[in-house]
């Protein structure tokens, strides 16, 4: 069962010469020793919109792209998610790539953990979950929930178990006093902790826009975007983070990306860079 190719996506190696730069290092050291290389990667149509709405489940990237996406996954141990993703996509969050554990090898080789941000523990899964299919199928990894709940829900913790996966307990401690906001520092310093030596962060909207602020943008290490050729219209899941001033009170744009480069992919371009020089 676990050698089964037939699904499988095909990311050619010509084409993962020119991701390398962006991605972790090979050995697995990381810039600092206590952080996660960290990923932010997600797909955009024209207007900065990853879904047609919170609800929605929106094919953006093209086949091309969709490869590279789940290379990314191959890349990294972990996959990071808010829980509306979770509660939208109903997710498989696995590496669908030749090659990776469950499609061509055995174990779970190249698979990623999914993560997923729930503070109040609202995602009800069940075991036909995607999720716990694919655990099932030897073809992915049981979550880690990341709550603010120090007791968890007793039945939930216990299916997550069976699986492998976890609930992590982390307070509601920002340093701007949102206390509805995970401070990210103690996200990755606790993702880190539990052994995950880099993570990529896939969406949605609302994780995006908490992470692209000043006080966490050098915590990310690469940026890398598709952007389809598409506008999704008024009403979707934008990526927009929280407007920023200069001293005199003008607006100044929130974030701006260096050392870019810009990869065409089939109808997509993907868009490579850092938050800082
Ligand atoms: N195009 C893409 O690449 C892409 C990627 C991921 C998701 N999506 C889409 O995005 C949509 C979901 O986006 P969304 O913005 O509604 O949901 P989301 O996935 O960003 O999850 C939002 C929820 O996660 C929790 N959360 C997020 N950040 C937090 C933080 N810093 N601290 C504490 N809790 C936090 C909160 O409970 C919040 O309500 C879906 O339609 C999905 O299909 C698209
Ligand atoms: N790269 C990319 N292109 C897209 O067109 C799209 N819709 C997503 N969406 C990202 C989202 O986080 C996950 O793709 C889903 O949550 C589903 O995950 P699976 O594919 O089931 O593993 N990502």
């Amino acid at each position: 069962m676990a050698l089964d190719k037939r699904d499988a996506l095909e990311f050619p190696e010509s084409d993962r010469v020119f991701l390398e730069p962006h991605l972790p290092r090979q050995d697995g050291t990381t810039p600092r020793s206590d952080m996660p290389f960290t990923t932010l990667t997600f797909a955009t149509s024209l207007d900065s919109a990853l879904a047609l709405s919170p609800g929605a489940r929106t094919t953006l990237s093209g086949p091309q792209s969709k490869a590279m996406t789940h290379y990314l996954r191959s890349r990294h141990d972990g996959i990071l998610i808010g829980v509306g993703t979770a509660l939208a996509d109903d997710p498989g969050l696995n590496c669908r790539i030749a090659g990776v554990g469950g499609y061509g090898s055995e174990g779970l080789i190249g698979q990623p953990r999914p993560v997923v941000i729930d503070s109040n523990a609202r995602w009800d899964f069940s075991e036909d979950s995607k999720l716990f299919q694919l655990c099932r199928q030897g073809r992915g990894r049981a979550p880690w929930i990341v709550t603010t709940l120090s007791e968890p829900p007793a039945e939930k913790q216990k299916l997550l178990e069976k699986y492998g996966g976890r609930y992590i307990s982390l307070q509601m401690k920002n340093s701007t006093g949102d206390h509805h906001r995970i401070d990210w520092n103690d996200l990755l310093l606790t993702l880190r902790s539990h052994g995950l030596q880099s993570v990529m962060v896939e969406g949605g909207g609302h994780v995006i826009n908490s992470l692209l602020v000043p006080q966490y943008m050098s915590l990310i290490d690469s940026v890398i975007v598709t952007i389809a050729p598409t506008w999704l219209g008024e009403g979707g899941v934008v990526v927009s983070p929280p407007r920023r001033f200069d001293g005199e009170g003008n607006a100044i744009s929130a974030a701006r990306l260096r050392n870019v480069k810009w990869y065409p992919f089939g109808e997509d371009v993907v868009l490579c860079g850092q938050t800082q020089s």
